[in-house]
């Protein structure tokens, strides 16, 4: 993991939160950053720096902007309006989902802002950063940010803002999906009696070693939907149910519902 130049000092505004916290730790745990050169705001009180005493916590958001060299936004898309930050256009990363890149910029003041989609999966190291840079980024600055972002997981520049709007219903969402697929199969395998120990175990165990299994092999996953219903055994028969029950409609739907919400059209 490369690290970033030693006098460059990052602030993250909600530092204590969900993503905040799984940036920070990763660039400390990672040496990506030293402790001292990270500022971290939140309006909540948090222990997640606790082990790094070097890291400045500061209540006062324009405090931070004045300090750091680069400034992650990582509050909730509710909370941007009452922000009253002056960034004098240094790079501004936003977390944000709902807050296209010119509405941050006019909100904080720089016209160097990258909008970067991470999800939850950050907190393991397994996250997905997609992002989009408005023109005045500079190639160093980008550089930059590859370096903060693959701390948390995969990282990709995307060509449209658009797209950035469509992947937050997507890979923003995280383990949403999957875990939605699994409380319906625990679900099941509980109401067909199998001890929960037993049901919660397989249906992780399935999950997770099946997504291992398709990232490894590199296909396209139809390829995997296909082999198993050629093989016309008890999964083909699983497969074809819920084809025709319309679980590709059901899915395209809700992406759909989760993509006007991400551009402002819900
Ligand atoms: N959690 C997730 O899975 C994902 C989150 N995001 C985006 O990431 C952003 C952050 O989300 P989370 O970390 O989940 O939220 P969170 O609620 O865990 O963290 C936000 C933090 O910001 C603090 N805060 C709020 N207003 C503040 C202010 N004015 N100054 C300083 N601190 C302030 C809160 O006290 C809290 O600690 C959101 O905008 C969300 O859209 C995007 C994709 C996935
Ligand atoms: O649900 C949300 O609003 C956040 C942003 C994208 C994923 N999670």
């Amino acid at each position: 993991m490369a690290n970033i130049s030693k006098d460059v000092v990052v602030g993250i505004i909600g530092g204590q939160g969900w993503m905040g916290r799984s940036l920070g730790l990763a660039w400390l745990e990672q040496g990506v950053l030293a402790p001292e050169r990270l500022v971290i705001s939140s309006r909540s009180d948090g222990e997640a720096y606790r082990d790094w005493p070097g890291v400045r916590c500061v209540k006062d958001n324009r405090e931070l902007a004045a300090l750091a060299d680069v400034i992650v936004l990582s509050i909730r898309p509710q909370d941007l309006a009452s922000l009253d930050i002056e960034a004098h256009d240094k790079l501004v990363i936003s977390l944000l989902a709902m807050a296209s890149s010119q509405e941050v910029s006019r909100r904080v003041g720089s016209r160097r802002v990258v909008r970067a989609m991470p999800n939850a999966a950050a907190e393991i190291r397994r996250g997905y950063f997609p992002w989009y840079a408005l023109q005045q980024v500079t190639e160093a600055d980008k550089g930059l940010i590859q370096t903060l972002l693959e701390s948390c997981g995969a990282t990709r520049e995307l060509p449209a803002e658009r797209d950035l709007d469509y992947l937050t219903a997507l890979s923003g969402a995280g383990p949403a999906y999957p875990a939605l697929l699994a409380q319906s199969m625990l679900e099941h395998a509980r109401q067909m009696g199998i001890a929960d120990n037993i049901a919660r175990e397989a249906v992780m165990q399935t999950l997770v070693g099946g997504s291992l299994l398709l990232e490894s092999l590199g296909d396209d996953p139809g390829d995997m939907v296909e082999r198993l219903i050629s093989y016309d055994g008890t999964t083909a028969k699983g497969l074809r149910t819920m084809i025709d029950e319309g679980i590709h409609q059901t899915i395209h739907r809700g992406l759909a519902a989760a993509h006007r919400a991400a551009s402002g059209s819900a």
